[in-house]
């Protein structure tokens, strides 16, 4: 297992960086810790092979052979979550969390397919993560926007099913973005433009993402840039092996959400120091660090910033630019992110003077 480990004074001041997360998702945080006690207080019966304690899935969680591997643990995952007030006591505790790790602005996804599926109306699940939301706001001063996710290995068609059931959940702005997440090969984005299109008449101002180039090659992300109108990508580590795209990115400010633990935990790179972030700050291209699934990964968002020190030694200067570029890309209004701008330059004096 890899340490990351940087000095005191370091920790502290990616500890206080305003951090903002593009790349979360909900389900994602369900901690061991949460789900046996979940899944007693819901009467749901685990699977006869699924560990048993605690220590058991901590440890069957230390490596993943791949994406697949990982999901079909998730998955099990969602199944303990029934009620309005556990999706609350899920995304509420993220929030706490990630609060101690200097979390200021959270746009996190969810996956309504693999609630749905088991009977639950999508405005139980929606209702629970809103009202954590809230009380984020207004107790620990976090901003945030909730991200639906299409499962790209359903068919299409209960895709489509999804998106129409949440329609007014989009058009009274309840829900902010749509992304696409699950298996990314072999459902290229090709296969939701029409869902995306669809999506694109429910507001004005939703916004559009797409797992892209995680395990899938760069042409996954030109297509979801092409086809689905996508303004941000998530992970898009492999747009490395395309010059014309790495230059399309830069020119075109796309947003990477990039999420170390989480590549090296799926076996995308062997060691966080593989990630293209040299490439991608070369390039100008604009990318955020997140923690995917932290639950099953290993550390929240200040551990992926802790790991990223760890392997690349960034000054305090590359760090302000990282962390600028992350507010910028936030779907936040301009005054929260001036809010945010203004914090990000105390946090960089405050420790410059201290060098
Ligand atoms: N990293 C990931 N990639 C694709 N789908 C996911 N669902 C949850 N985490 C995911
Ligand atoms: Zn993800």
């Amino acid at each position: 297992m890899a340490v990351y480990e940087c000095s005191n004074t370091m920790r502290d001041f990616l500890r206080d960086l305003p951090k903002c997360e593009h790349h979360l998702h909900l389900e994602g945080t369900l901690e061991p810790d949460l789900l046996y006690p979940l899944a007693q207080r819901n009467n749901i019966e685990l699977p006869e092979q699924f560990p048993k304690t605690v220590k058991e899935l901590e440890d069957r969680y230390k490596q993943f052979k791949d994406l697949q591997d990982f999901l079909d643990f998730y998955y099990i995952g969602c199944e303990v979550l029934l009620k309005q007030e556990d999706f609350f006591d899920l995304a509420w505790a993220y929030f706490k969390r990630s609060h101690s790790q200097g979390l200021k602005h959270a746009e996190v996804f969810f996956d309504p397919q693999s609630h749905t599926s088991r009977g639950i109306a999508i405005e139980t699940v929606v209702s629970g993560f809103q009202k954590a939301c809230v009380k984020a706001q207004q107790e620990l001063h976090i901003s945030s926007k909730l991200i639906m996710c299409l499962l790209r290995h359903l068919p299409v068609e209960d895709c489509k099913a999804t998106l129409e059931s949440s329609r007014v959940l989009f058009e009274t702005q309840q829900l902010h973005g749509l992304g696409l997440d699950s298996a990314e090969k072999p459902f290229p984005p090709e296969l939701f433009a029409e869902c995306y299109e669809t999506a694109r008449t429910f507001h004005p101002d939703i916004q559009l993402t797409a797992h892209a180039g995680e395990e899938g090659d760069a042409s996954y992300v030109s297509n979801a840039l092409d086809l689905l109108k996508a303004s941000r990508i998530d992970h898009g580590v492999r747009s490395t092996e395309d010059p014309e795209l790495m230059a399309r990115l830069a020119r075109d400010k796309v947003m990477c959400t990039v999420c170390p633990l989480s590549s090296v935990k799926l076996q995308v790179f062997q060691d966080v120091r593989e990630l293209p972030l040299t490439e991608f700050l070369n390039a100008g291209i604009p990318f955020s660090l997140n923690s995917d699934d932290p639950a099953y990964f290993g550390g929240y968002i200040l551990d992926n910033y802790v790991a990223v020190q760890t392997r690349f030694d960034w000054d305090l200067a590359t760090w302000e630019k990282v962390v600028r570029q992350s507010i910028e890309g936030s779907w936040c209004d301009d005054k929260r992110k001036n809010e945010l701008q203004a914090e990000l330059e105390a946090v960089v004096t405050k420790y410059k003077a201290l060098a």
